[in-house]
């Protein structure tokens, strides 16, 4: 692993998503931002137009990034694409679940074995999608029941966590147990918009429902004041 600098641990289960299109419009929006009150996230649009370079400004801004590429692939593409992510010092990547058993089973292995410590979580069902959309694949079955077979198999493959709406948390944590860690998108409080999000919580619930960490992209990012909007939103939790 290449040598990066010292990261702050933040005190705060926040990870907000930088999903900006360019390297300075998300190092403006991280620069509102402090290390010590949350992580960042760093998704498909960003990383598709900077690379590796956008992980390495926000590490040298303290920040522990989950970037997050939801690898969906063979076993061995998946697999050496989470170590791809885990050799520029991650702190979380994700894949699909429903890339299998054997495809996370490959990539946990491969990073055990990399002596990496980055967290390995799988999406489990969009948080943007409902039973109509399941049905449109194939899927006839109640969203949360597919979210529940799907984290079943993740934690089978012995991976760190799953990726969730926070209207599933609390009956993960039953099936999955507390270690299981829930990483919940689709936040929003009551005044925000839902966008093209559909299984939503507010920042306040989703904690009571056990969520571990908070993904929250629009809420904050878009608001006047990111930096005002975040401490309201730790205020309440
Ligand atoms: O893996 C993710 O982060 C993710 C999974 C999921 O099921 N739903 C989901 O919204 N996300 C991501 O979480 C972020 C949510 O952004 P907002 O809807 O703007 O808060 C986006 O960057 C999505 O790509």
């Amino acid at each position: 692993m290449q040598n990066k600098p010292q990261l702050t641990r933040p005190n705060s289960p926040i990870i907000v998503a930088l999903d900006k299109a360019s390297l300075n419009e998300a190092l403006a929006l991280a620069d509102q931002l402090d290390p010590k009150y949350c992580r960042v996230k760093v998704g498909k649009e960003l990383f598709t137009r900077c690379g590796p370079q956008i992980i390495d400004e926000l590490h040298q801004r303290g920040f522990e990034v989950f970037l997050d590429l939801k690898f969906h692939d063979i076993p061995n593409t998946t697999a050496q694409a989470v170590l791809a992510a885990a050799d520029m010092g991650v702190w979380m990547v994700n894949v699909h679940a429903s890339a299998g058993l054997e495809a996370m089973q490959t990539a946990k292995e491969r990073l055990v074995n990399g002596g990496h410590e980055t967290l390995l979580i799988a999406v489990t069902v969009l948080t943007s999608m409902t039973e109509v959309g399941l049905r449109q694949l194939g899927i006839d079955v109640p969203v949360n029941e597919q979210v529940e077979r799907l984290a079943l198999l993740t934690k089978e493959a012995g991976l760190d966590g799953v990726v969730c709406s926070a209207q599933e948390a609390s009956r993960l944590k039953q099936l999955c147990g507390m270690d299981f860690q829930l990483v919940t998108p689709g936040i929003r409080t009551l005044e925000d918009a839902a966008d093209d999000q559909k299984r939503i919580c507010t920042p306040e619930q989703a904690m009571k429902n056990g969520s571990d960490y908070l993904v929250i992209g629009r809420s904050i990012t878009h608001a006047d004041n990111p930096t005002q909007k975040m401490s309201q939103i730790l205020d309440t939790l």
